[in-house]
């Protein structure tokens, strides 16, 4: 198969704001209460997904789903129009309504795990859409993920698009999961990393039974899955997922020393199943784990250009950060696997621990497939001017979460989404 990977990246959402939800990630906790600009998170996000483009990538991108989202505040009790709805809800309990009206569903490296043809039993590429189940706000987003997600990938011949385990096995999708190839069109090997919970520690939010139900629905070969265990080292820093601390692209995997649970024997593990593969391990001593996930080093996008060299795309904080910096100018370009930096700012994603690999869902497809995707979530030149024109009339310039409930907030969300619609052109 000749692969193609395209990325979809999440359009974040104009209720984009800073409420401390995620219990276990750093900079949302640090960030609580602090005015968020959600049109320019936007802008942001878009300008990176026009860089990809200028590198010769096929780009994509999902919609943000509706917030705040009113059938949760219907079975949590509160009736009414919507007005009502949201007037009580935010009387009643701010944080609650802070929850349905998070914009998390940007960080679209959540939204589902994805085995391309070439690995799975029937020879489609396979989703499975993620259930989010450790983070109440996250867990409201599964159901129209898999509803947009059906949507784009729809044609069965090629893509098989699985709904989400039950959520008592916490799934938080391909940001556990990585691929080794030769290359992307090639037979891989597929890793999945879990979590395992300490009494007292962050919360593990990727369960090894999740992990193992996908790699089933996938008809992925048991010989060539590993299922790996984190560190708790890491998920106590705040590595509350894998591309916290590793990437992987083709034959090259980037990962911090501390990342895994029994990290040598995993690398061993890996040689022996690829042979090919180039490990890029990160030693602590260069790169602390405070460092990695702060400067969120390892939430990068490794990717293939079409001339075959690979670039590491990274967040600007990875320059405000010695070890790190210092670090990418030693090993990218020269002799080394990952050829070329792009620097990219997506701070106000950031600030909620959403870099660029966190703003992505990675597809592996081929020419074929990549025709047979719904092109109204494909981007073009124009339809990329388009999108960005529609963020700069509708999305709001600021929210403070202390005024989020208040009814002209939300209500100039809900014009922005109708504009949004309209321009897809068919209801999601
Ligand atoms: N690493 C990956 N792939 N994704 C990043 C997700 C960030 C997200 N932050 C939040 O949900 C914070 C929302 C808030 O606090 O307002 C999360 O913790 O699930």
């Amino acid at each position: 198969m000749d692969g193609i990977e395209i990325n979809f990246d999440g359009l974040i959402g104009p209720s984009h704001n800073y409420a401390g939800l995620s219990l276990g990630n750093v900079a949302s906790a640090r960030n609580a209460g602090a005015v968020s600009r959600p049109r320019a998170a936007a802008l942001q996000g878009l300008a990176k997904m026009r860089r990809l483009m200028e590198l010769g990538l096929p780009q994509g991108f999902l919609p943000p789903p509706r917030r705040p989202h009113l059938p949760t505040l219907h079975r949590l009790g509160f009736g009414g129009t919507a007005a009502d709805t949201c007037a009580a809800a935010w009387r009643a309990d701010p944080g609650l309504f802070a929850r349905a009206a998070s914009a998390s569903a940007m960080w679209t490296a959540n939204a589902a795990t994805v085995s391309p043809a070439p690995d799975t039993a029937d020879g489609r590429c396979h989703l499975t859409v993620a259930n989010l189940a450790t983070m109440a706000h996250r867990s409201l987003e599964a159901e129209d993920t898999l509803r947009v997600i059906a949507r784009v990938f729809g044609m069965q011949r090629h893509f098989a698009v699985h709904p989400p385990v039950p959520a008592s096995y916490g799934d938080e999708g391909a940001a556990n999961h990585m691929r080794l190839t030769a290359g992307h069109g090639a037979p891989g090997i597929e890793l999945f990393v879990y979590g395992e919970a300490r009494p007292g520690g962050f919360p593990a939010r990727q369960d090894r039974r999740a992990s193992e139900a996908v790699a089933r629905l996938h008809g992925l070969d048991p010989a060539r899955t590993l299922f790996i265990a984190q560190s708790r080292a890491a998920i106590d820093a705040g590595a509350f997922h894998n591309d916290v601390v590793a990437v992987a692209n083709e034959r090259v995997l980037l990962v911090h020393e501390q990342a895994f649970a029994d990290q040598p024997a995993v690398l061993a593990e890996i040689a022996r199943l690829m042979p090919e593969a180039v490990i890029l391990e990160v030693p602590a001593a260069e790169v602390s784990l405070a460092d990695a996930i702060g400067s969120y080093l390892f939430n990068s996008q490794i990717v293939t250009l079409p001339t075959g060299a690979m670039a590491l795309i990274v967040p600007a904080e990875t320059q405000d950060t010695p070890a790190v910096r210092d670090w990418l100018a030693r090993s990218i370009g020269g002799s080394g696997p990952i050829d070329r930096l792009e620097v990219i700012d997506v701070r106000e994603s950031m600030r909620n621990g959403g870099g660029p690999a966190c703003l992505r869902l990675r597809v592996v497809t081929d020419a074929v497939g990549l025709a047979a995707l719904d092109p109204a979530f494909v981007l073009t030149e124009h339809r990329w001017s388009q999108l960005h024109r529609l963020v700069e009339t509708y999305w709001p310039e600021a929210i403070d979460p202390a005024e989020l409930g208040h009814a002209d907030v939300w209500q100039a969300w809900g014009a922005a989404y109708d504009a949004l619609d309209a321009w897809i052109g068919a209801p999601r």
